[in-house]
């Protein structure tokens, strides 16, 4: 239930939830399945049930794009609202490598218990899955049986496939095969490489976005012991005098201030950190200066010597708060379409098509209205340049770490991520189709685009997220430090290079008229090494901001999510993944806030 903010600071809460987003929810669902548990959700934003700009797949329009490095802002949209980024998100519901789960398990020193086979379960926890439809038969054949065994059916997310395919999704995956990027019947099961089915988080019969609000939150909304407040900003932590254990939370209200006191933990779920510089939606406000390392920060859990330089008195130096900041960075580039075309740009200049896709929708919640991205594939490097160019990058990639400093944490991610990349067993790059225009380009009137966008997942730049102010309403600084290792612009290079050569490679070559970004003019190393850095964007997948791994290498949480130094204080957001995934984090989040639940239950005896 909702309550105001004067009512919340007079009740007594057993957990305090910091962020109604996606891993939020889902740890306020769990806890409050026993009835004697009282929780309370602190979020940003509002609560916005039965929103059909949240809830219809293609209402959501992309971000647009107003990116640049050499100095300009990169836009980084985060959900404010319940749901959190759930709720603005693309709707691509992939897993990740098995190898790469394992890692956090072997090398980044957390135990088997997270592992992929030990996360399987809560990947499954969290899904009812419904079976690719029959026709148009999705991007790889039908083979759902390969697919069943590895989705659950019982969980609050509805995940199915696209009942519609545009022109271009076929052939964009036909094309591909050429250079041989193979298909995949089963890329669930810790084998995510190649062009599969691509599951999304949209209910089929409803035909609307599942998302932690309306999966988690909702259907929960009438328990006593759920107490939600919207509206509201978290701006620290309190602790006892002379403690390290939490009592409860500070926040912000209409330009009032309260508390709210806690008596079990405080769960930190407002996400890894990073600043929105633009409103996303007339209802979605983006801001972002609210977020995990900078609650942390605030309240004196942080790098001394940085809190001190802001008078905060420093109660735990943990100076990898808001260190190891990774993303997935993109290129994009766009490609005119012959006018017989159809894409999603039709739903904007083809009144007959928009009327007839409405009319669909409405009647059977099928359609163009409920599409989302069919032809993506996880790839390596050797599958896109060769093996001879993979080595020749491989060696110049080693040379130049040698010249870089290493944090300890670094030393043992780029020692496993240079040992998986010359194996070519996990993917380095993901070939994602959008068959719109207006995301590289501000799209000409009447015309068709496709975009293809080349997302760059294991990269070796690390960013970093602090805060230089102690007004906790002021946003925290970003740097994401995209491409200052030569290796990640080299890739990204000789992806948009492999995006041109693959539209122009029949069946595709067929249906583009010419291209369009990059011009037929970018042809030498320089004006490509130029476009892309011009044109890299976030794919707003930022983690690791408080990594799950041992305090001596960097690590901010323990294997249990319990930030180091503090008692009762846990992250279970984005921000603890040690080391990036290949994919997109949405249903990995999701998984690893089930796990936190259960494991916040078992260390309280919490039986339901
Ligand atoms: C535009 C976009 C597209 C994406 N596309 C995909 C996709 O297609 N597939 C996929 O798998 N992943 C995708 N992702 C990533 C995925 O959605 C996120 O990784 C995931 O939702 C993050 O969950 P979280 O719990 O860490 O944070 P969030 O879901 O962002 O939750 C954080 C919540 O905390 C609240 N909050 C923050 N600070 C405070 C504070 N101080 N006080 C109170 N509340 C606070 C925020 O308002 C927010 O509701 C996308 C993300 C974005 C933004």
């Amino acid at each position: 239930r909702e309550t105001t903010p004067l009512l919340f600071a007079g009740l007594d809460f057993d957990f305090i939830v910091v962020g109604g987003g996606t891993s939020g929810l889902v740890a306020a669902a769990r806890l409050t399945e026993d009835p004697n548990i009282v929780v309370g959700v602190i979020e940003a934003g509002q609560y916005r049930p039965n929103d059909p700009v949240i809830e219809i797949p293609q209402s959501y329009a992309a971000p647009g794009v107003d990116p640049g490095l050499d100095g300009k802002p990169v836009a980084y949209p985060r959900g404010k609202v319940v749901g959190g980024s759930s709720a603005i998100n693309s709707l691509i519901w992939q897993r990740g490598d098995k190898d790469e789960y394992d890692l956090w398990a072997t090398s980044f020193g957390n135990g088997p218990d997270w592992s992929f086979s030990s996360l399987l379960p809560y990947f499954k926890k969290v899904e009812t899955w419904s079976p690719p439809p029959v026709s148009p038969a999705t991007i790889s054949s039908n083979l759902s049986s390969a697919l069943r065994s590895s989705h659950g059916d019982n969980g609050p997310v509805h995940i199915s496939y696209n009942n519609f395919l545009t022109d271009v999704d076929k052939p964009s995956v036909e094309a591909a095969s050429i250079f041989g990027v193979p298909d995949n019947f089963s890329p669930d099961l810790g084998d995510p490489l190649g062009f599969s089915s691509i599951a999304r988080n949209v209910d089929p019969v409803k035909g609307i976005r599942m998302y932690a609000s309306n999966s988690y939150y909702t259907p929960n909304s009438n328990r006593q012991n759920l107490i939600l407040l919207t509206g509201a900003q978290v701006t620290k932590l309190m602790f006892g005098d002379k403690t390290l254990t939490a009592i409860g939370v500070e926040y912000t209200a209409e330009n009032e201030t309260y508390t709210a006191h806690v008596s079990k933990e405080v769960i930190l779920a407002a996400g890894p950190g990073l600043e929105n510089l633009k409103s996303y939606s007339n209802l979605i406000r983006v801001l972002g200066s609210l977020k995990t390392p900078q609650i942390l920060e605030l309240s004196g859990v942080g790098n001394k010597t940085l809190l001190s330089h802001l008078n905060i008195p420093c109660l735990v130096d943990l100076p990898a708060v808001g260190e190891n900041l990774q993303d997935h960075p993109v290129t994009v580039s766009d490609f005119q379409l012959t006018s017989s075309t159809v894409t999603l740009d039709d739903l904007i200049f083809n009144t007959t098509f928009r009327l007839q896709e409405q009319a669909l929708y409405n009647a059977s919640r099928q359609g163009a209205l409920t599409y989302t991205p069919a032809a993506m594939a996880p790839t390596t490097l050797q599958t896109l340049f060769g093996q001879q160019d993979t080595e020749q990058l491989i060696t110049s990639l080693i040379t130049s770490l040698a010249l870089m400093s290493q944090t300890p944490l670094q030393q043992v991610q780029y020692e496993a991520q240079v040992e998986l990349l010359k194996a070519g067993s996990i993917p380095f790059l993901e070939l994602v189709v959008y068959p719109t225009g207006g995301v590289a380009s501000e799209p000409a009137p009447n015309v068709s685009y496709v975009t293809i966008a080349v997302m760059e997942v294991h990269p070796f730049g690390r960013g970093s997220v602090h805060i230089n102010t102690s007004n906790p309403l002021a946003n925290p600084v970003i740097d994401p430090r995209y491409l200052e290792v030569p290796f990640d612009a080299q890739i990204l290079i000789k992806a948009a290079q492999f995006a041109q050569k693959w539209m122009l490679t029949e069946p595709m070559s067929a249906l583009v008229e010419s291209l369009s970004t990059p011009s037929s003019a970018v042809t030498s190393a320089a004006a490509w090494d130029s476009f892309v850095r011009a044109h890299v964007q976030s794919t707003n997948h930022p983690l690791g901001t408080t990594a799950m791994a041992p305090r001596s290498i960097g690590g901010v949480v323990d294997p249990m999510l319990k930030v180091y130094g503090l008692n009762n204080v846990r992250v279970i957001d984005a921000g603890i993944f040690p080391f990036t995934i290949g994919v997109p984090l949405q249903p990995t989040v999701y998984a690893v806030a089930e796990k936190a639940s259960d494991m916040i239950k078992q260390s309280w005896d919490i039986k339901y």
